[in-house]
Order: structure tokens, then C-alpha cells, then sequence
């Protein structure tokens, strides 16, 4: 005989991800008794960036949220989210949750420290898509050393080699790299950038580096001294807000390059601006901005020494795809029963 689930985990789906697609891998791999109900967060592209910012910077109450489905609290076992952010106020009317799990790696749309409180693990995505924005930031490297940019740029309006570059085309190869921040995509970068011969340097407190071979921890002062392209790979945190102000930016070599994939407000990004300008920093790769989409007026759009993504680096057809299946798999050993891998009680998996 068929008797309803007891058990509901809430799915809610966003822009990039439905909820659909969320759920699907993850619906063979529940014990009996789960079902799963698919929400779709019913905004546009857009405003779902600016909601993830606004929450970015000042956690998820700030949000404007849609309204979630009116589901039976009782049965609630569990809530798989995207992008949509979860408030503490939200959380609270769902008494019985076991996890809660969202797709992304970074947290900061979750209201944790409610999670903690209760003992519900938290289980995230990390590593979703850092190979993506690992061999976005090497390409993007490379395209700003040999000025693909500007040479498209250039046979698009009519022309053919772009204006003689100030400081010629250069190669990778032989470059002292520094890598700040050594987690996920920090790591693999390192890796990536192994066949081109580099040498690499990494400024990250909490990171272990034994088993990554060729790379050399040093503290952050002397990375910036040293590195003739610094790239930043930590995540955004009160800590590491404007990690790179003005200061630290000083100590970079005239003719070092800054790589920033990561988070805007990692450096101070009016100083750096200062410093490209007058020529005390050679220039910058930026594929994230203080604001997104970077304003018309605004003076980065036109310095020729700094290459522009509009936020691309994690964005792949095979991020996406994966991002479901590698939750499902964490999110399932959760539920599994003891002796098999749990979270701690309020913590993340990973
Ligand atoms: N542009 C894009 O499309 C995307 C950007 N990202 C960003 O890439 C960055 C890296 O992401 P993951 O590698 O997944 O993060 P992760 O959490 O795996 O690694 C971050 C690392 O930063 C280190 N860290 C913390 N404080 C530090 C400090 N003061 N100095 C140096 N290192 C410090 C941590 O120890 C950790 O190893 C994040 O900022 C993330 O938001 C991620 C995905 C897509
Ligand atoms: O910055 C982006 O575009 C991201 O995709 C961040 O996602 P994450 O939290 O690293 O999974």
C-alpha cells in the first residue's frame, strides 16, 4: 500500500539552477519515506545577482524575499537551496529540519549562526565550480599578457594590430605568480599553472600545502613584493574585506599585474583605480566589481592597462551540470544513518 512520505525536503530552484534540475539527481538517492517539492524562486537574472550582493554584504535579513510554499513545518526535513537566500526568521518556522543544503560554495545567504543554534548541519557545495573560474583566471592571464582583447577589439572596428602595447607582449612562463588565498580554486590555479613554468608563491593562513608540490607559503607582505601577477582566491569575509587596501597595493611591483576573480571588496578598489591611473601598478584583470553591472561612467570601463569580465569566471555549462549531482551525493550522506559521514552538529561537510 502507498502511504504519503512523512518526510519533505524543500527545493527551491533560481535563475541559474530550476528546481527541477536541483532535484533530479537527488530523488533517487533518498531513503524511503522523503519526497521532494519543487519551488521555483520566480525572479529575473538580474535582481536575483542584486538580492545574492545586498546578502553578499549584509547578510540574508537584508534580502527581499519571495514567498516559499506554505508546506506542513512538521514534515519539513530539509531545504536545498540556490542562490535564495534563507533568514533566520525563515529557519525558525521550520522546527523539524535535518539539513539544509544550498548549491553554491559560500554560505553567506544562510543565517548560520540559527543553524548552529539548533545543531543543524549546514552542507554546502565547495569546489562547485572551481575549476571553472580556475582556467578562467589562467585564460584570462594569458589573454591579458598577449592583448587578445584588444587585438579582437581591434579587426571588429576596421583595424588590425591594436596600438603598440607600453610593455610589448609578455609570457607566462617565468612568471612568479602569487596566490592569495589557497582553497579550492586557489589550488587548482596553482596546478593549472604548473605547466607553464612558474613559480608560484601562496599567502593563505589556514591553507596546507603539503602534497602540493612546487608552491611556497610566504606571508602576505612578501608575496606582494615579490609576485610579478598577484591573483586573489580568498572568500569575502569581514576579515578579508579590503585585504589589498592602500598599503598593501604599495608594496606591488611597477610592473606587477593584479588578478582579481574572487570578490571586489577584497581590495580597495578606488585605491587601485589611483594607482592604474598614474602608472604605480601596471595593471588588472577584474572579472568582479564594488558594483555589478559595472556603471557606465565608471573610470575601470576605459583605463587601457586593465582587462574586464562582467563576472564569468564560474560560470560553465559543466559547473552547472555538476553542481546538482555533487550536492545530491553530500546532502544524502547527511541523511544516511550512523557510521556513515555526518556533519558536525551546526557545521558545514566541507
Ligand atoms: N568570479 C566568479 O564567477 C566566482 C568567484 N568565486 C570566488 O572565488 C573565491 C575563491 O573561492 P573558493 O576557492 O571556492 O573558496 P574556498 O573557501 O575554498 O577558499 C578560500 C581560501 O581563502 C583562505 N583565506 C581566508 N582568509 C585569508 C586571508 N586573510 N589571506 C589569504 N587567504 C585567506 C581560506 O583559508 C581558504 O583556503 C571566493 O571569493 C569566491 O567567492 C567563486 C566562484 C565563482
Ligand atoms: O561568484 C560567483 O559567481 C559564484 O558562483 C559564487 O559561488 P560559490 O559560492 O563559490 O559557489
Amino acid at each position: 500500500m502507498l502511504t504519503a512520505p512523512d518526510r519533505l525536503i524543500l527545493v527551491i530552484g533560481d535563475p541559474f539552477v530550476s528546481a527541477a534540475a536541483m532535484a533530479a539527481p537527488l530523488r533517487p538517492l533518498l531513503p524511503a519515506g522523503y519526497a521532494v517539492v519543487e519551488h521555483d524562486w520566480p525572479i529575473a537574472l538580474e535582481e536575483a545577482v542584486e538580492v545574492n550582493r545586498v546578502v553578499e554584504r549584509a547578510g540574508p535579513d537584508a534580502a527581499r524575499l519571495a514567498p516559499l510554499p506554505d508546506l506542513d513545518a512538521e514534515r519539513l526535513a530539509g531545504v536545498v537551496t540556490g542562490f535564495h537566500p534563507l533568514t533566520a526568521s525563515t529557519l525558525s518556522g521550520w522546527p523539524r529540519l535535518s539539513f539544509v543544503a544550498t548549491l553554491r560554495a559560500g554560505t553567506e545567504h544562510i543565517d548560520d549562526a540559527e543553524l548552529r543554534r539548533r545543531g543543524v548541519p549546514l552542507v554546502n557545495n565547495a569546489g562547485r565550480n572551481a575549476n571553472a573560474v580556475a582556467e578562467f583566471t589562467v585564460a584570462s592571464i594569458l589573454g591579458h599578457l598577449r592583448h587578445v582583447g584588444e587585438g579582437h577589439h581591434a579587426i571588429r572596428t576596421g583595424g588590425w594590430r591594436p596600438t603598440a602595447p607600453k610593455r610589448g607582449y609578455q609570457e607566462l612562463s617565468g612568471a612568479t605568480v602569487g596566490l592569495v588565498g589557497f582553497g579550492a580554486v586557489g589550488a587548482l590555479v596553482a596546478r593549472r599553472l604548473r605547466g607553464f613554468e612558474t613559480r608560484v608563491l601562496v599567502s593563505d593562513p589556514w591553507a596546507d600545502l603539503s602534497g602540493h608540490a612546487g608552491v611556497r607559503g610566504v606571508p602576505l607582505p612578501e608575496l606582494l613584493r615579490e609576485a610579478d601577477i598577484v591573483s586573489l582566491h580568498a572568500r569575502l569575509t569581514p576579515q578579508t574585506r579590503h585585504l589589498l587596501g592602500a598599503a598593501e597595493l604599495d608594496l606591488l611591483a611597477p610592473h606587477a599585474l593584479l588578478v582579481n576573480t574572487a570578490r571586489a571588496e577584497l581590495v580597495d578598489e578606488e585605491a587601485l583605480v589611483e594607482r592604474v591611473v598614474d602608472g604605480r601598478i601596471a595593471g588588472a584583470v577584474l572579472d568582479v566589481f564594488g558594483t555589478e553591472p559595472l556603471p557606465r561612467d565608471h573610470p575601470l570601463r576605459v583605463l587601457p592597462s586593465v582587462s574586464l569580465s562582467p563576472h564569468l569566471a564560474g560560470s560553465t555549462v559543466q559547473a552547472r551540470t555538476r553542481a546538482p549531482a555533487l550536492l545530491a551525493e553530500r546532502i544524502v550522506a547527511v541523511l544516511r544513518p550512523s557510521g556513515s559521514q555526518v556533519a558536525a552538529p551546526g557545521g558545514s561537510l566541507l
